[in-house]
């Protein structure tokens, strides 16, 4: 991935089609009125100033000529100039919350369309999608502003050279040098500034995160336990500084080169008014002249400024654009079915599944974790997967669900090599309680619903599915029964009542998960990952004799250290150092005196040490 100084005039001027066709899409009307105050914003200056040149020409003429209908004109122009700005600034307003919408909405839609996971473990795209999410949405409606300002100081421009030239054309040199200069440095300031934007990501995102553990529920007994508020603190006030030099190093850059350009404005400005003076002294010029030659030098004036700080501001836009256009366009981290179609249906598993000498690491310079994987899931039973700490169970598990692809080897489906499979009719076919399983802010319903949108609405299954898990007296038992909000973030929105949610405890969280994965009654591979680490013995058994009546007949994964809950399954695989180092089932594993016998008789003899003590 590159950065913003990669983003060459092709990138660019990309920016600007992609913005102008959001702006299209987000609502054409609002763009064409938008372009129309523009046009009329750029011409009200330049007809004001003939008027009042005509005006006062004809007051300070020998002979009497009629005033009423420039003045009458003067005036309407004067009311155009005061409501003009309120226009823009509500036409932009609604243009931007159009586009905004849209923006969000596609930025959106394109990340949930991510199939993988390695994506979201990579910094720089991490601070390329946080400036996507917090510039992009707002970027088109910048690009589209600034270039609109750009051209309403452009139009406005060229009217007031126009009247330079025919009142003093030699004026027109140093003006023109002035704001060649000027918009030459606020180009190279705004690419510095999305140059800096850039840098400051990491910085950024860091305070954010130490300033979110501070204030944060799920963090708040370590802090304070710990005593970690000092430490996070001033780590957060650290990368707070850090940001703070860099923007303040920004600004002074910014005084600097704005500073001198609005100088030498001033200096032309100031020398035209004495020749203005003169020349009307001498005769050459009329009081009328005098009047539009020093509208003209202030107008060009103005308009040099709105032409180069709309361009700089459309130029910034563009550039922090291309980061919302990357990640929007960066297409699927995982290759689709191989004939670029929609791939292999999936049928209901039949056979089983099969890993087929896979290799996988996180990265090319990771250590491998699983180093040459064999072994079946076959359709119909139950299979465990026992192994140490860190020997690569879950990441088992991610490869099944295909949030990563086999580095080497393949995972097949009844003999199909998941990669020709549609990956989210794949999914449907997998109900998985992670071992990280998610706590939603959401209520009770919501939160076993989420694990199947069809039945999401289905008050029954749920209540089914909770029963399942064991978590419906609890879940029945709370304030609003399953209406009730799992979190004190937020209030309920239907009882507008702050204290209606609860906190669940550890295990009831977990059997709401283990609801979740149920709620999908129709799948083909149930995984458990860990799935009653946070329950007591009796609940723990309880839950085991409910997946296993659940399990009968079913495929099913089973990943638990506690080896009493696995002994029922018909198979039992020991995954050690990256590899299927034992598997049978219990008594001959038990027989073989192996890894899991080792495991299995610690265990065993730790509960019976127990109860001799
Ligand atoms: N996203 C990741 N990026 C890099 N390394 C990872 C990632 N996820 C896991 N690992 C590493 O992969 C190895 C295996 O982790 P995994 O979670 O699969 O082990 P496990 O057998 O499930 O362990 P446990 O019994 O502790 O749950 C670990 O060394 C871990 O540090």
């Amino acid at each position: 991935m590159t950065g913003p100084d990669d983003d060459t005039t092709h990138s660019a001027l990309a920016s600007v089609g992609a913005s102008l066709a959001m702006a299209w899409a987000s609502g054409p009307g609002r763009l064409l009125l938008r372009v129309a105050l523009a046009v009329v914003a750029s011409v009200v200056p330049v007809t004001a100033a003939w008027l009042t040149k005509t005006v006062l020409d004809r007051l300070t003429a020998t002979a009497g000529r009629p005033v009423l209908l420039p003045v009458l004109l003067l005036a309407l122009t004067g009311v155009a100039a005061a409501v003009l700005p309120q226009a823009v600034q509500f036409a932009e307003a609604e243009m931007k919350r159009a586009i905004d919408l849209t923006a969000r909405e596609r930025l959106y839609a394109a990340i949930g369309r991510i199939p993988g996971l390695r994506r979201f473990e990579d910094p720089r795209f991490h601070d390329r999608l946080s400036l996507a999410a917090d510039t992009g949405p707002s970027g088109p409606s910048e690009v589209i502003s600034g270039g609109l300002g750009g051209a309403q100081g452009a139009l406005m421009l060229a009217g007031f050279v126009g009247t330079l030239a025919v009142l003093s054309p030699w004026m027109l040199l140093p003006v023109t040098l002035a704001a060649a200069v000027a918009l030459r440095g606020e180009i190279r300031l705004s690419r510095y500034r999305a140059r800096t934007i850039w840098r400051l990501g990491t910085s950024t995102r860091r305070e954010f995160f130490y300033a979110q553990l501070l204030t944060s529920m799920s963090a708040a007994k370590e802090v304070r336990l710990y005593g970690l508020g000092g430490l996070f603190g001033t780590r957060m006030l650290t990368e707070l500084a850090h940001i703070n030099a860099q923007r303040s190093r920004m600004g002074r850059r910014e005084l600097a080169v704005q500073g001198t350009y609005a100088f030498l404005g001033a200096l032309v400005a100031g020398a035209g008014l004495v020749w203005a003076v003169n020349a009307a002294r001498a005769g050459r010029l009329t009081v009328g002249d005098v009047s539009v030659f020093i509208a003209a030098v202030a107008g060009v004036q103005t308009g040099l400024t709105i032409v180069i700080s709309s361009t700089g501001r459309m130029h910034e836009a563009m550039i922090l654009f291309g980061h919302y256009r990357h990640v929007v366009g960066a297409g699927p981290d995982l290759p689709g079915p191989p004939d670029g179609g929609a791939g292999r249906p999936v049928r209901p598993l039949r056979t089983g599944i099969e890993l087929r000498d896979v290799w996988f690491r996180y990265g090319d310079d990771l250590p491998w974790i699983l180093r040459g994987v064999t072994m079946t899931i076959p359709a119909g039973h139950a299979t465990a997967l026992v192994g140490p700490n860190g020997a690569g169970k879950s990441t088992l598990v991610k490869l099944l669900c295909r949030f990563y692809d086999p580095t080497r080897g393949a995972v097949l489906w009844d003999g199909v090599d998941i990669r020709e499979l549609p990956v989210d009719v794949l999914r449907r076919r997998i109900g998985t309680v992670f071992q990280d399983y998610m706590a939603y802010d959401l209520s009770a319903a919501d939160n076993i619903g989420v694990g199947n949108l069809d039945a999401m609405a289905d008050r029954e299954r749920i209540v089914a599915a909770a029963r399942r898990a064991g978590c419906d007296p609890a879940l029945e038992a709370l304030p609003r029964g399953y209406d009730t909000m799992l979190s004190r973030a937020f209030e309920s929105t239907e009882y507008d009542d702050p204290g209606s949610g609860v906190i669940l405890s550890g295990g009831q969280w977990q059997r709401v998960a283990i609801a979740r994965a149920l709620l999908r009654d129709d799948t083909d591979l149930l995984i458990l990952d860990e799935p009653s680490a946070g329950l007591d013995a009796e609940a723990e058994s309880e839950v085991h004799r409910r997946l296993r009546e659940h399990r009968a007949g079913r495929t099913s994964l089973l990943i638990s250290h506690r080896l009493s809950t696995v002994r029922d399954a018909e198979a039992i695989v020991v995954l050690s150092g990256g590899v299927v180092a034992e598997q049978g089932g219990h008594d001959d594993l038990l027989a073989a005196g192996g890894i899991y016998a080792g495991l299995f008789e610690l265990q065993a003899s730790g509960y019976r040490d127990d109860v001799r003590s």
